[in-house]
């Protein structure tokens, strides 16, 4: 399973993503398979190659941050014939923000390939099958998925890990564009949820692909690594115990090869890690764990704002 040598040095998909994301295409309408929907950029000044992603809003990071100025006004913007978005700008310094409202929000889900691909649809099920369970609101977007899914294919990674599961929709989006080779450890400590991500991976017709993990994450990463498999991950997803960041890093590093991804979910924590007054154990933790990445010389690093809040404010847009 382990292949020493994929430790030993840079591998192309490192220094090809480097050469294509500096940076990052935000919406290109010429590569149709490639797109991304928010702008990012990578730096690759050490041998490993890791992404590094926050789901929460540039908006709330003005809000708390003090050099930010004060919002400027409600513009009106059209931006096509029949598409009316608001967007409300905001200046750093003399650089415009232009923060995600619903609106916005909405325009960026209809370019979400979700409902119109039928090899796709499947997640859109899920999620409906989902919307009304505890902790919905935990599951990744549409936007989100789609840009998971892409960074697997732009890696063109075979292995990959997540962590926190929960029914599956994230891990199906990895999942399906996974080669038939493709191998996807999924680890989830609450056995009912996992119930329904297997549903999920059998219909889909991707079990074959994923090696669910029923426990902590942390005793599952530390199995792998005892079974002789580190560095042989292409790519990893976390997005389980927000405490145990630093753990999981740590063991990834050890199990994710030289130019894989490393991909973390709610590094801005709703905004609260740029918030000095919110000092709650998840939001420290995560904080302390952001400040040590950022110090991290053995990863390259991009923090990337993608917006999440869909579920409370329009999922019939993306039917
Ligand atoms: C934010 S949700 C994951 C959402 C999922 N990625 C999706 O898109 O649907 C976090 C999940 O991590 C699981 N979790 C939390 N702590 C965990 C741990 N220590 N080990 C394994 N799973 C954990 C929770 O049970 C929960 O289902």
């Amino acid at each position: 399973m382990t292949n020493p040598n994929r430790c030993s040095y840079p591998s192309m998909a490192s220094s090809l993503l480097y050469r294509s994301a500096n940076p990052v295409v935000t919406f290109c309408p010429f590569i149709s398979r490639y797109i991304l929907s928010q702008s990012s950029v990578v730096l690759s000044r050490y041998k490993n190659l890791r992404f590094y992603s926050a789901t929460s809003t540039i908006t709330a990071v003005q809000r708390y941050d003090g050099r930010v100025r004060a919002s400027k006004s409600e513009q009106l913007r059209s931006c096509c014939a029949d598409t009316v978005v608001i967007a409300k700008d905001d200046k750093y310094g003399n650089k415009q923000i232009i923060s995600v409202t619903p609106h916005l929000y909405g325009y960026m889900l209809t370019n979400v390939r979700e409902p119109e691909e039928p090899v796709f649809q499947i997640l859109r099920e899920l999620r409906e099958e989902t919307a009304n369970m505890r902790g919905s609101q935990m599951q990744v977007s549409p936007d989100q998925a789609q840009l998971l899914a892409m960074l697997v294919q732009i890696l063109g990674a075979e292995r990959c890990i997540e962590l926190g599961v929960y029914t599956g929709y994230s891990s199906l989006a990895i999942a399906l564009v996974l080669p038939e080779s493709g191998h996807l450890v999924a680890c989830e400590r609450d056995a009912e949820s996992l119930e329904i991500a297997k549903k999920y991976y059998e219909r889909a017709g991707v079990s074959n692909k994923v090696d669910v993990k029923h426990g902590l994450a942390v005793d599952t990463l530390k199995s792998l690594i005892l079974n002789e498999e580190a560095c042989s991950y292409d790519f990893a997803f976390v997005d389980a115990e927000k405490r145990m960041y630093h753990e999981y890093f740590e063991l990834l590093l050890q199990l994710v090869r030289v130019g894989g991804l490393i991909v973390i979910d709610n590094v801005l924590w709703h905004g609260k890690v740029a918030n000095p007054l919110v000092n709650d154990p998840k939001t420290v933790s995560i904080r302390n764990f952001n400040r040590s990445i950022m110090e991290d010389k053995r990863v390259s690093i991009s923090m990337v704002s993608t917006y999440r809040r869909w579920h409370d404010n329009m999922p019939q847009k993306v039917k």
